[in-house]
């Protein structure tokens, strides 16, 4: 059954497991605490770097800074005020805006900065301020937010961004510029060290409510963090750390299309540590490059390119040409799959609920032997397009809360509420009940999330398995990743982790339909 034809705007889902679209975000490194070494205009200062570099040719001598600061209050607002996400409204303001280069650079680093860090913030801001931030208008409120960012995680210079703040704020809410310039100089009275001592509970009483303000997560998130992470404290304030980094751009060379080593000197990249089919990108606009304009590469993080390629891996016996994505939209990893099905000999369907993501899978795999169909992949093994036992592999990459990309989505860990997790599950449920149904015995199904939760991961796979009367066996995963790689647990399924191995968070189980 088709879906409806949504269309898209500001305020739609980007793409799971898609890149950050902004150039700008790939700018320098933060520090342990998320701080960056930028100054006011963005410029990198840590040795070495170009600080003084003129602007581009043909572009004014001096653009004005505060346009930058402009765009990322514009942005934060809209986030804020409509819902919509940072990556597909800030490329608009830049361009609208007519922001390049190191400018565009400032103004994007501002935006995900902000919205990354906004928990640890709203905390700093509350106090400096005397009141809730739910109190204070939203035009203020966003400014000061941005206002802070600059002062606690940025080198700009304190008077700069005290400065600019309260010339943004009489632009959008001229009677708040005296509160915005007396809560500036509050927050600006003591660093980030400080304020975070005196406002997180302390680690030793409340482990988790110090992590979540120090390291700007919500509670339940940590927590859920911590739980999949077995309880070690320390290593998931390693994670929280690597949450709020800028996330790599990776590129997937499709196999039989491109090679990875020439792909990666052609980008001034590198190839990837795990993935054989990963590059790392240094910089620059991924969507403009040749490979990827000509379908020889796509942006894929280097763990969704893990999971395809072991489900590609799982040993079958028998026949082995009809695979199947349940779940498909916006087509990464049928990219993925359909090459490796072409080399193989081996046929895709393509599943996509979605009508507008499924026409994004179509762009995805033209030239591949991939079919999309627009459908609800829950009615496979009962629909003549799916047929019960019709398929030798089948890919459930299930929708998910996306807890393991919140690098790539800086405003996600504040939408997301644990009151999504049931629907979510159970749809995850259904989805893999779906696809046991569809495999033949002695195929594989892979079930894949974007999330470590373990109600996302363990328990959905555990029930569906259980509940669906069809007869599984638990494949061991890990042999279905690059021999060598480390920290992945006592199987058999396989969870990956930013921090361990610089990829999204994905949760790998796969299983293998057993009797008849
Ligand atoms: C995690 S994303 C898949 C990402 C994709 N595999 C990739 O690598 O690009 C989950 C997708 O499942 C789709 N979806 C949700 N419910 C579905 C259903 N009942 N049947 C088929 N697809 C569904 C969503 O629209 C979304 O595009």
């Amino acid at each position: 059954m088709s879906a409806p034809l949504e269309n898209r705007d500001r305020t739609e889902r980007p793409d799971e497991n898609g890149p950050d679209r902004s150039a700008g975000d790939r700018a320098a490194r933060p520090d342990e605490r998320g701080r960056n070494r930028t100054d006011d205009r963005g410029r990198d200062t840590r040795p070495g770097r170009d600080r003084f570099a003129g602007p581009a040719r043909g572009r004014p001598a001096q653009p004005p800074a505060d346009l930058a600061r402009q765009a990322a209050y514009e942005a934060v607002a809209a986030v804020h005020r409509d819902d919509a996400y940072a990556n597909l409204v800030l490329p608009g303001l830049l361009r609208d805006m007519r922001l390049h280069g190191r400018d565009a650079a400032f103004a994007t680093e501002l935006t995900y900065g902000t919205l990354r860090v906004r928990g640890t913030l709203d905390a700093i801001l509350a106090a400096a301020a005397g009141r809730d931030v739910a109190r204070i208008d939203p035009q203020p409120r966003d400014a000061l937010r941005i206002g802070a960012y600059q002062l606690l995680y940025t080198r700009v210079p304190a008077h700069a961004a005290v400065s600019a703040t309260v010339d943004l704020v009489r632009s959008v809410a001229p009677g708040a510029t005296g509160f915005t310039n007396a809560v500036m100089r509050e927050i600006s009275g003591k660093d980030l060290d400080t304020w975070v001592t005196e406002l997180a509970p302390s680690y030793e009483s409340d482990p988790v409510g110090h992590l979540a303000v120090a390291y700007s997560h919500p509670e339940w998130i940590v927590r859920s963090f911590a739980e999949s992470l077995g309880g070690d404290l320390a290593e998931t304030r390693r994670l929280l750390i690597e949450d709020n980094e800028r996330p790599p751009v990776h590129l997937c060379a499709r196999p039989g299309r491109a090679d990875p080593v020439e792909l990666a000197e052609a980008v001034g990249g590198a190839p990837g540590a795990f993935s054989p089919y990963a590059v790392y990108l240094g910089g620059g606009a991924p969507g403009d490059l040749p490979a990827v304009t000509e379908g020889r590469a796509h942006v894929q993080d280097e763990g969704s390119q893990l999971v395809a390629t072991a489900l590609a891996a799982a040993p079958v016996e028998g026949t082995d040409s009809r695979w199947l994505d349940l779940c498909a939209g916006p087509g990464g990893k049928a990219g993925l799959l359909g090459s490796l099905a072409a080399q193989r000999g081996a046929t895709l369907t393509a599943v996509e609920v979605a009508e507008h993501r499924a026409r994004l899978v179509s762009q995805a795999v033209r030239g591949l032997p991939v079919t999309v169909l627009t459908m609800d992949g829950r009615t496979a093994g009962n629909d003549p397009d799916l047929p019960a036992g019709g398929f030798d592999r089948v890919l459930v990459d299930a929708p998910c809360t996306g807890l393991g990309s919140l690098r790539r989505r800086p405003e996600s860990r504040w939408r997301r509420q644990p009151s999504d997790l049931p629907p979510l599950t159970r749809l995850q449920r259904e989805l893999l009940t779906a696809a046991l149904r569809a495999v033949r015995p002695g195929g594989v199904v892979a079930y894949v999330t974007c999330s470590p939760h373990v109600v996302e991961t363990h328990v959905t796979v555990t029930e569906a398995a259980r509940r669906s009367g069809v007869p599984v066996d638990f494949v061991d995963a890990r042999p279905l990743l690059p021999a060598g790689m480390p920290g992945l647990g006592d199987g058999p399924t396989v969870q990956l982790w930013p921090h361990r191995h610089g990829t999204d968070a994905m949760f790998l189980a796969v299983l293998r339909r057993s009797g008849e």
